[in-house]
């Protein structure tokens, strides 16, 4: 592929809400756009998902920058790429930093689907024009904040709730959303806010026939969490865990999850992600994708993945609204009645609104090739 200029845009962006998980809450959103140019004039475009304080992973926008920067970008200056399954092959040599590899990787999948004059979706191999959706709403204020929120979302459509719990938000805050919505698909995930001296609180989670819990259990564990599970009847389901297919193999064969969520920047790309979710597939073990409170190139590169047959769970991926009042995208990501329709233009699929890209941008630099 006759790449000849790679631009890095550093953006800052804001949230419409602020968002709190067991670990923090996040307003303002500064992430990197990679945009990778051919001789043709075409542009594909990554987005990067590290957040500014490493508290999901140890990556964050600088560490992201860091390695892009003085090691990745000049490995694909120095290497040819006649796929877009190549590039993983060619960071090899440089270990995890897994959302700046994928932040790269994804401009490359994009620029090769554009070239190609096909969908992302179809290079991939997906099949659905349309995808169903849920939502990850945030710790609120006080339960019947919580109880609103649902109800707003309930009523827009989306296919499944995901609440975030932590100790002191959790038991209580399940028995009420329960009882005010009976018949809703509802998930918790507690970005490892608990232990194994939890076990038995833990335990009573099970009354309220939960889809699953995601990762109650240490960033870094899979023992524990399996563990776990021979205790409970609610599947868990492993995020933080999972970095790569090997990652994912050794989860599902050690029974530490019966779910994957899988999001693209943790596994490092989307050869890596389409690997676990073909091993999944041949497991048995569903798959859904999860969220970064991405922009619209994150989002769109979701929206893609998910076309594939094994995410038969609803992921996270909420319309742009939800998030920005403008997004970078156009036309922006709309759910209707919780679904997406899977746009089937060439590459991601949207066109990049040049504007607000601009508008958003606090840094840049190009790279030629
Ligand atoms: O709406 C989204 O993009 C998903 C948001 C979400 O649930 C998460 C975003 C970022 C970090 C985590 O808290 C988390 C998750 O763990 O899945
Ligand atoms: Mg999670």
């Amino acid at each position: 592929m006759p790449i000849q200029k790679i631009i890095l845009r550093k953006l800052k962006m804001t949230l419409n809400d602020p968002f709190t998980t067991s670990f923090g809450t996040m307003q303002e959103k500064e992430f990197f756009i990679a945009e990778a140019i051919d001789s043709g004039g075409n542009r594909g475009f990554g987005e990067s998902v590290a957040f500014t304080v490493p508290w999901y992973s140890e990556e964050s926008v600088q560490t992201n920058f860091h390695i892009m920067d003085d090691f990745l970008i000049k490995m694909l200056q120095e290497n040819e790429i006649d796929h877009p399954n190549d590039v993983l092959d060619i960071f090899s040599p440089i270990r995890r930093n897994n959302m700046a590899k994928s932040t790269l990787e994804g401009a490359i999948w994009d620029l090769y689907a554009k070239r190609e004059g096909i969908p992302l979706a179809q290079l991939l191999g997906g099949e659905k024009t349309e995808i169903d959706v849920g939502i990850s709403i945030g710790i609120q204020p006080t339960v019947a904040d919580l109880i609103n929120t649902i109800d707003h979302y309930v009523k827009e459509g989306y296919k499944r709730i995901k609440l975030k719990i932590k100790p002191g938000w959790d038991i209580e805050v399940l028995r009420e959303v329960r009882r005010h919505f009976p018949n809703t698909l509802i998930m918790a995930d507690a970005n490892s806010a608990y232990t194994l001296d939890d076990v038995d609180h833990l335990k009573k989670l099970d009354e309220f026939d939960l889809m699953m819990i995601e990762q109650p259990l240490a960033h870094d564990d899979i023992v524990d969490h399996a563990k776990l599970q021979a205790e409970i009847n609610t599947p868990i389901c492993l995020d933080e865990s999972i970095h790569s297919l090997a990652d994912a193999r050794k989860a599902v064969e050690l029974g530490s999850c019966k779910i994957i969520n899988v999001k693209i920047g943790r596994v490092g790309g989307l050869r890596e992600a389409k690997r676990i979710h073909d091993f999944c597939q041949e497991q048995d073990v569903p798959v859904w994708c999860g969220g970064m409170l991405e922009a619209g190139v994150g989002r769109a590169h979701n929206i893609a993945l998910t076309t594939l047959p094994q995410f038969t769970m609803p992921g996270d991926t909420a319309g742009s609204s939800r998030y920005w009042k403008k997004d970078i995208i156009k036309p922006e990501v709309v759910v209707e009645n919780g679904v997406i329709k899977v746009p089937d233009k060439p590459g991601i699929g949207y066109d990049m609104d040049d504007e607000a890209l601009e508008q958003f941008t606090v840094e840049k630099k190009e790279y030629v090739f």
